[in-house]
């Protein structure tokens, strides 16, 4: 597999959320867009360390097309996008578009002007696979969706319910109301009406988006039925393609149905996805084509002391895209980040001194289900939050609930939610990975400015370098504790093996298993909330210890 080394940057732009009027496409003449390069700049002078903050760094986001398969070389990029804002507001129908005016009204209706990266899509709509990569809440969705509203019969896979009612509600948003669209997931109607109404839809125009085990379900239960599939979607496709059993669901739906286009969807691409996506372009097409990938990223620009800084830094993207690594651009600039290193144990007090500063409503997220539990337990007790749990265990009746107040989460709402009012999220145990730090950074900043509180304990020491590099990289304050072990960690990359395996950092704090980290927690919030708390664990969180269990993946089915 290899990434083929013609890059082009087809087109400079700066972007927030491109619902953002100050920010959108449609205001980037010359003068506007000198104003919004002040305003990003301005918000690095707020929000940057003191380094950046004496480097004035800009943050430029710009639009790349390019291309991978197993091994050719890409061929020619257009140098803009063949449909372009113009077509938008003039009667001028680009060529080769049918249903032109279809897509114009729907625009007109949502009252939007399109983003760059949203024309580049629409523009290789032809290629038969496409990648993109856009931040998070950039409006992926709209992306796909209204192409998919001018073909047949098309399939959404996503990873969770909570995403298939999301995504099946955005494209009934821009759909007329003579267009269906269904959302299939484990709970809903039964698997012979959606099977029947699937097969009644062949070659009319519809959108079935469902989950990875909701659709091989139904497809298993009715072997040798034949299909007629435009475009299969499959968006998060790197938490997908990294799920052995959502990969091997995916690949078997796309052996069945044959879609005569695949699109592939994410803020982030993570390092081993490409082979997983390689084999359901086999399974989909008999063989690998072409990839065009649209692509958003971020480049570091401005006046330093130091040049061969800056000129190392905007390589570092680069390489790292290369790579098929890209982590750095996919965080709205519009989000600030405030990762403090700090002993598990600290953690409650932590919270708590978090959650007094903060307004609004927000996400907390947990790697452990009980661990929520616990942490909403006390924090019913000890104040007067409001506080709603929501995970994999709660039945699809409370799952079905919106989101309000403070949200204790895990996982499950990492990704793709779109919760406009949400202020802030506070990482109360840090992800395991950075795609996923920048899945939950992505919950904030959709509407309004966010900010995102990380606690960072040392047995993420591993994540550290990338970590800084990614804060640098966004014009954040970097806490010099986090820098320290940043360093400590590249130190002992160069340490000879046997040294190594010495020093090597336990997975968990060392000496310490769950129950005890729990009392260490009972304690700190005792101490904190006085009489308010009732020093008695909670029944259901007593089994704590247990194993993995508890964990919630978020997969589906
Ligand atoms: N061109 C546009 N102008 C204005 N609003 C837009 C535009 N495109 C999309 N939106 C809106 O932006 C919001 C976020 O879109 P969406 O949920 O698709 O983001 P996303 O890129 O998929 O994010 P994530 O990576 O977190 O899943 C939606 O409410 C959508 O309706």
């Amino acid at each position: 597999m290899k990434l083929t080394t013609t890059h082009i940057v087809v087109a400079f732009h700066i972007i927030s959320r491109p619902s953002s009027k100050r920010l959108s496409w449609s205001s980037c003449g010359s003068g506007t867009l000198r104003a919004q390069q002040k305003q990003i700049s301005s918000m690095g002078k707020r929000r940057g360390s003191r380094k950046n903050r004496r480097s004035k760094v800009q943050i430029e986001e710009q639009c790349v097309v390019s291309s991978w398969n197993t091994g050719g070389e890409n061929e020619g990029v257009a140098s803009e996008p063949l449909v372009a804002l113009h077509h938008f507001e003039t009667n001028d129908e680009p060529e080769g578009f049918s249903h032109w005016s279809a897509w114009r009204d729907c625009w007109k209706q949502l009252g939007w002007s399109p983003s760059l990266f949203q024309l580049h899509i629409w523009s290789s709509w032809k290629e038969s696979a496409i990648q993109i990569v856009a931040p998070t809440g950039s409006g992926k969705t709209v992306a796909y969706g209204l192409p998919l509203l001018q073909t047949k019969l098309s399939v959404v896979l996503v990873p969770t319910r909570e995403l298939c009612r999301q995504v099946q509600q955005e494209c009934q948003r821009m759909a007329h109301s003579h267009h269906s669209i269904k959302a299939w997931y484990g709970g809903t109607v039964d698997k012979k009406s959606q099977f029947t109404e699937f097969k009644h839809r062949r070659g009319s125009s519809a959108i079935i988006v469902a989950t990875p085990g909701r659709m091989w379900d139904i497809l298993q239960s009715f072997p040798d039925s034949e299909f007629d599939l435009s475009v299969l979607v499959l968006d998060e496709a790197d938490r997908l393609a990294l799920n052995a059993e959502l990969s091997e669901q995916v690949h078997n739906i796309a052996k069945a149905l044959k879609p005569t286009k695949v699109i592939l969807c994410s803020a982030t691409q993570g390092s081993n996805s490409r082979d997983v996506w390689t084999q359901w372009m086999e399974s989909a097409f008999g063989r690998v084509p072409n990839v065009t990938v649209v692509q958003v990223v971020s480049t570091r620009k401005g006046p330093t002391t130091d040049l061969q800084q800056v000129e190392d830094e905007a390589d570092q993207p680069k390489k790292r895209r290369l790579e098929g690594t890209e982590i750095w651009s996919q965080i709205p600039s519009r989000v600030t980040q405030v990762v403090h290193v700090c002993a598990h144990h600290k953690k409650p007090p932590k919270l708590i001194k978090t959650l007094s500063k903060v307004s609004g409503p927000g996400l907390i997220f947990f790697a452990k289900i009980t661990t929520l539990q616990y942490i909403s337990a006390l924090l019913k007790r000890s104040s007067q939050l409001k506080v709603m749990e929501y995970h994999s265990r709660l039945t699809q009746r409370e799952r079905e609930k919106p989101l309000q107040g403070i949200v204790l989460t895990t996982d499950l709402c990492a990704r793709g939610i779109h919760w406009e009012e949400a202020k802030f999220v506070v990482n109360y145990d840090f992800p395991g990975n950075l795609e996923t730090y920048i899945h939950r950074c992505g919950r904030v900043g959709r509407k309004s400015d966010g900010t995102v509180y990380s606690f960072f304990t040392r047995n993420f020491q591993k994540l550290a370098p990338d970590l800084v590099r990614l804060l640098e990289s966004t014009n954040q304050w970097v806490d010099p504790n986090l820098q320290q072990l940043a360093d400590e960690s590249q130190e002992k990359e160069h340490e000879p093996p046997e040294k190594k395996q010495k020093s090597k950092q336990p997975d968990k704090p060392k000496g310490k298993d769950l129950d005890q980290l729990l009392d260490d927690e009972e304690k700190a919030f005792a101490a904190l909330a006085g009489d308010r708390i009732v020093l008695k664990r909670a029944s259901h969180v007593s089994d704590a210890s247990s194993s993995s269990s508890d964990e919630d993946s978020g997969d589906e089915e």
